[in-house]
């Protein structure tokens, strides 16, 4: 049996975390290869330590003095290793750091030196051997994973280890060059992990006692889904469930890997098990709930747009010349809306309209900003009727306005579209209706 744990920067936020790691992973003999991430808060209000990379390496560009911030970054690894009681000394790492960014080493470098130190301490806590994600993680020479390479890479490495600590959240390009994921990208290298090893199951370890139903800093003590599969949570993470990267599911779900969400303040939880597919059936209609703020709506209005073949095509076309990527384009007969992400819009709205204009002459375009995008998602929708009326009558009594509706073919999911505002009522409303009040 080989397991590979991955524990995030809330269960590594200071010794004490640590300890609850180490106890979780002596526990059991098959946890042999462990990913963690960097330290992050230890209360709120804290500061995660990647965001302090991120202030350092930004002072350091700017010509300031960044010692300071690197001194406070240090003292986060020294409170560990003394709390620890371990005789490391990271002195050399630290020098390193400091002239790496005086030579402007990079963001993703500095970034991703949260996970590097976090991973000697984890390394030598443990006992592991310590494996430099930059050697066996690679990017391509557009920065995207390089997939094959790195499994290869990986799995030659690992057979090698009986035991060892692989920092998450970054690789590097053929060059040598240090590049991380995107943020909360420690799941992405724990997948990774998980295939090359051919791993019995993926733990991902984290402050909450699995995937909840919804986001817990909307609705308080959400239900724990117990089981889930690798499309129902593709659709959630996408649409801002944090708990796991977006991108952690491509790896393990081409093996068939299970991942289990646990909680390293509560490991007796079961916590939730991500699967291909189960006959389980959940244990409401639907699976959970996510969503997103911070969306854009054009809407194009021309009178005969039905007959005009061709018509979605063009209006499309413009958005990616622009390199804006669309999330829904729903229609009317003689209506398109696309919606879009307001930050990536704002700066190329006069382009992106007046290019509607050259390419379809639109009767009227007319824009809305500040709209949430929600998820509902469930396997358990398809052969429940009334699945959507019950939404739609819920959000009506809570008094939201429900501005887009979007159900996929695959009828896993149901995206609505709401005003910003709205966003916390209308999760909490579609909550109530499915889980508590079951009506
Ligand atoms: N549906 C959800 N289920 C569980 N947690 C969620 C959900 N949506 C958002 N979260 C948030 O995700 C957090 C865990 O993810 P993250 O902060 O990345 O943890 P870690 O530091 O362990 O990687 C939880 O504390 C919770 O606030
Ligand atoms: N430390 C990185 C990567 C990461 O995955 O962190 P966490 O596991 O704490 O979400 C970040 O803050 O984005």
């Amino acid at each position: 049996m080989k397991k590979i744990v991955k524990f995030g920067g809330s269960s590594l936020a200071n010794a004490e975390q640590f300890q609850k790691v180490g106890e979780i992973i002596r526990s059991d003999e098959s946890r042999r290869y462990v990913v963690p991430s960097a330290p992050g808060k230890r209360f709120d209000g804290d500061t995660k330590v990647t965001d302090l990379l991120y202030k350092c390496y930004n002072t350091a560009v700017e010509g300031e003095d960044f010692i300071p911030i690197l001194q406070e970054i240090k003292g986060r690894y020294y409170e560990i290793i003394r709390g620890l009681n371990l005789d490391l000394s990271l002195e050399d790492e630290f020098a390193q750091i400091e002239a790496d960014f005086k030579a402007q080493a990079g963001t993703d470098y500095a970034a991703s030196r949260g996970e590097f130190l976090n991973g000697k301490v984890m390394a030598a806590y443990l006992g592991y051997e310590f494996v430099d994600a930059a050697d066996v993680i690679r990017f391509d020479k557009n920065g995207n994973l390089d997939a094959e390479k790195t499994d290869r890479l990986l799995s030659k490495k690992l057979a090698k280890c009986e035991r060892a600590v692989i920092p998450g959240f970054y690789g590097a390009g053929e060059d040598g060059k240090v590049k991380t994921f995107s943020r909360g990208g420690s799941d992405v290298t724990g997948s990774l992990v998980a295939k090359a090893i051919k791993a019995d199951l993926y733990e991902n370890w984290t402050d909450v006692s699995g995937f909840l139903v919804t986001d817990p800093r909307i609705v308080k003590n959400p239900e724990v889904i117990e089981s889930i599969t690798y499309r129902e949570l593709r659709e959630l993470s996408y649409m801002g469930a944090t708990v796991l990267h977006e991108d952690a599911i491509f790896p393990v779900r081409k093996e068939g890997i299970p991942i289990n969400i646990k909680n390293t303040n509560r490991p007796e939880d079961k916590g939730t098990f991500i699967v291909e597919s189960t006959c389980k059936k959940p244990k409401f209609t639907i699976t959970g709930i996510a969503g997103k703020k911070g969306f854009c709506s054009i809407n194009i209005e021309k009178s005969m747009m039905n007959s005009e073949v061709g018509f979605g095509r063009k209006v499309l076309q413009v958005f990616e010349d622009q390199g804006i990527s669309f999330e829904h384009v729903p229609s009317g007969i003689d209506t398109m809306t696309v919606y879009v992400h307001q930050d990536e819009f704002e700066e190329k709205e006069q382009q992106v309209i007046a290019g509607i204009h050259r390419a379809v002459q639109p009767d009227f375009v007319e824009m809305e900003s500040d709209l949430a995008l929600i998820a509902v998602v469930g396997r358990g929708m398809k052969s429940t009727r009334g699945t959507a009326g019950r939404i739609f009558s819920a959000l009506a009594h809570a008094n939201v306005n429900v501005k887009m509706i979007d159900q996929g073919s695959s009828e896993l999911n149901i995206i609505i579209g709401v005003e910003n505002r709205d966003f916390e009522t209308a999760v909490k409303a579609i909550y109530d209706i499915f889980v508590i009040t079951q009506i």
